[in-house]
């Protein structure tokens, strides 16, 4: 549902978010080892000024605060460097959306110890970031992308880093522009052990209200 490349995807698109992908990888496989590590202090001292290095590197033609990157489709579609599915995050786990299943929109991730909360556990507000993103997910699969109005959470069982996690989302009532969504995370060896579970209030703005939140959206309709 969510591939890198979907097939109108170009040769210099593909080539860009691959290499997108590539560094996104790398730097997940940084910030874990970063915060695993137990390298003495002068390693430490030589690797902050690598990443000094890297930062210089990188730092050509930022984008805006609020410009969409060439490479996204939004709303609703691809998004390189969202902080939950974007492969090119250094922040996300990255979660896979996998499937449609009757109306449910299902995602999957593993947590790393850089999302740990309790010892050994995810962070409450990284469940609340991954329930959040396959909620919204759900509502533009459901034809009405949006954004949340509120969230509520019910923590039930700590969520276990580097285990592979089950997210679902599902629109459960539509008033207008407003739907009702419900959600859980389980692991996927025991998906019907939820652990966390969500109920949330989505808001499709209108298209005025759209062009007003997000200037550089291409089409708000
Ligand atoms: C285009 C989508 C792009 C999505 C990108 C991915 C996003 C991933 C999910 C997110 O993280 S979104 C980021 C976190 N959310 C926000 O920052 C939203 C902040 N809120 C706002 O900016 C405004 O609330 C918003 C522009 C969304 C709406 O402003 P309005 O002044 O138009 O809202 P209003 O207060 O009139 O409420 C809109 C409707 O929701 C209803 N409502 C509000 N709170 C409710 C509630 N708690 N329960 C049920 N309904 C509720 C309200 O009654 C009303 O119903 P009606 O349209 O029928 O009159």
């Amino acid at each position: 549902m969510s591939p890198l490349d979907p097939p109108s995807a170009t040769d210099a698109l593909h080539d860009r978010r691959t290499a997108i992908a590539a560094l996104g990888a790398d730097l997940r496989a940084l910030v874990e080892a970063a915060v695993r590590t137990g390298a003495p202090d002068e390693v430490l001292l030589l690797a902050a000024k690598e990443a000094q290095h890297l930062t210089a590197l990188l730092t050509v033609r930022p984008r805006g605060r609020a410009e969409v990157p060439e490479v996204d489709v939004f709303p609703g579609g691809i998004r390189m460097y969202s902080p939950v599915t974007g492969a090119g995050s250094p922040l996300a786990p990255p979660l896979q959306i996998e499937t449609v299943d009757d109306g449910a929109v299902v995602g999957t991730c593993t947590l790393g110890v850089a999302h740990e909360g309790p010892p050994g556990y995810g962070h409450g507000g990284v469940s609340a970031l991954l329930l959040d993103e396959v909620m919204g997910w759900a509502c533009s699969y459901a034809g009405q992308p949006g954004m949340t109005i509120e969230l509520n959470l019910s923590y039930k069982r700590p969520v276990v880093l580097e285990t592979p996690l089950r997210v679902t989302a599902r629109v459960t009532e539509r008033h207008g522009r407003t739907n009702l969504v419900h959600g859980t995370i389980a692991t996927t060896a025991a998906p019907r052990t939820v652990l966390v579970e969500a109920e949330a209030v989505f808001f499709a703005p209108a298209p005025d209200q759209a062009r007003a939140l997000f200037p550089s959206l291409r089409d708000p309709a």
